[in-house]
């Protein structure tokens, strides 16, 4: 699906007629909130992460199994691999191998949780209760926990975000919009910063063994400290002038590539979608206060308001009112991630008991670090926006979730 204006020419050739439409894209991984970068999006991705023992997922000494498509920038020296996942871009950077890490490690303690109090439950019957949990977990900390942070309370409510009685509908679409894909999400590219563990960020990418030499429960600790890249300042040297690089001057460029894949897959102008898709007025001149202190850099590239594109103008936007993003990309967020409440049959909040509901809204990304790096050590303080905000949370202080409700 995609939000990008459809049209169609028909061109009359002396022989022939051709009709052209514009290029739409596939979405190679499930669009639903449903924890497919733990479980891959179809059967064989999922039959090669199971251990099909005792509803297991496969680990080396609890760390991600072998990926045999190596896509990684491993020394030698090390004994160290690329890792596989239920989505591909694991390998990108130390945080994604965590982060991957920590889901993967959640569902084996799960798994183990619930084998102690139901020994009989064959590997299918561990792996679906468990999944179904871990899918739970994910959809929860997604919307209660991070999405607020994104789009601030008004939009929250504007796109029913914070019900939690909405009845399944039928009628509504939840596959990703293009606008969501290819700029609207990728505003969290402005928040990546250029250290990680107190070292240049280039130095990670596809750089697994770092992750093997350092562990996983120091990359998470330094995940949880960090600060992201204030939203709205210049995006950071890692991702504009040292991405992927593979010697000087050989690198991409991250902002470019998102305003050239908007190109690529014709989404509209920045006042289309404000105007046609998000009842929003139009912008009229480059001082408009609605593009931001970015008015006047942007009027040096485009000769008029209507020209500017989805991604550089939605990032130009004045965050809302207790959110991160400006006014076009929280509709557009706001939409997708409403549509895809609305529009999954499976989604959490309605196929759990009341008693299991209470027990998996217990759970925030704090408990699950916890749970799965370093019990009562860790200070998880994630999702921080500013180094001033101080949610310090110790581990033993976290409630963790009551499984023999799921027995
Ligand atoms: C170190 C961190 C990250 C790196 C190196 C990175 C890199 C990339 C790259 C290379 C692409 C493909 C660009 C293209 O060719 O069109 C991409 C796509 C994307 N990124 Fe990131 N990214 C990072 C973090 C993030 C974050 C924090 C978010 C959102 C919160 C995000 C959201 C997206 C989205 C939505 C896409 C489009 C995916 C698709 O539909 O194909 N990324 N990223």
């Amino acid at each position: 699906m995609s939000q990008s204006i459809k049209l169609k020419y028909v061109i009359p050739l002396p022989h022939r007629i051709i009709i052209v439409e514009p290029r739409e894209q596939f979405n190679k991984i499930t669009s639903y909130i449903d924890a497919s970068s733990v479980y891959g999006s179809s059967m064989s991705e999922l039959d090669a992460l199971r251990s099909k023992s005792n509803g297991m997922l496969l680990n080396i000494n609890n760390r991600l199994p072998k990926n045999p498509a190596n896509n990684c920038i491993l020394s030698e020296s090390s004994n160290s691999y690329c890792f596989k996942a239920g989505d591909a871009r694991v390998n990108v950077w130390p945080g994604l191998v965590t982060i991957h890490t920590i889901f993967m490690r959640q569902h084996n303690l799960i798994a183990a949780e619930l084998k102690k109090l139901n020994s009989s439950w064959s590997d299918e019957e561990l792996f679906q209760k468990t999944r179904k949990i871990v899918e739970a977990i994910n959809a929860h900390i997604n919307y209660y926990e991070y999405l607020p942070l994104v789009l601030g309370p008004d939009q929250m409510s504007k796109y029913d975000l914070n019900k939690e009685d909405l009845q399944y509908d039928s009628s509504v679409d939840p596959s990703i919009p293009n606008s969501f894909s290819t700029a609207a999400f990728r505003f969290g590219h402005l928040q990546i910063p250029d250290k990680h563990c107190g070292q240049n960020l280039e130095n990670f990418y596809y750089r697994t063994e770092i992750v093997i030499q350092e562990g996983i429960r120091n990359n998470a600790q330094c995940l949880s400290d960090e600060v992201g890249q204030k939203y709205g300042s210049h995006p950071s040297d890692a991702i504009c002038n040292h991405l992927f690089e593979v010697g000087p001057g050989a690198s991409n460029d991250l902002v470019a590539l998102n305003i050239q894949r908007g190109r690529d897959h014709g989404l509209e102008s920045l006042n289309g979608f404000r105007t046609k898709v998000c009842n929003l007025s139009r912008i009229t001149n480059f001082t408009d206060p609605k593009l931001g202190n970015s008015g006047e850099a942007l009027s040096t590239v485009y000769a008029h308001v209507d020209d500017i594109e989805l991604f550089p103008g939605g990032v130009a936007e004045p965050s809302v009112p207790g959110g991160i993003v400006g006014e076009t990309f929280a509709c557009i967020i706001g939409k997708t991630f409403s549509d895809l409440k609305k529009g999954d049959r499976f989604h959490y909040e309605r196929n759990f008991t009341q008693d299991q509901l209470k027990e998996i809204k217990k759970i925030t990304l704090a408990k699950v670090i916890c749970d799965t790096t370093s019990p009562g050590q860790i200070q998880p303080n994630v999702f921080r926006a500013t180094s001033s905000s101080n949610h310090k949370t110790y581990c033993r202080n976290i409630p963790g979730i009551d499984y023999s409700r799921f027995a």
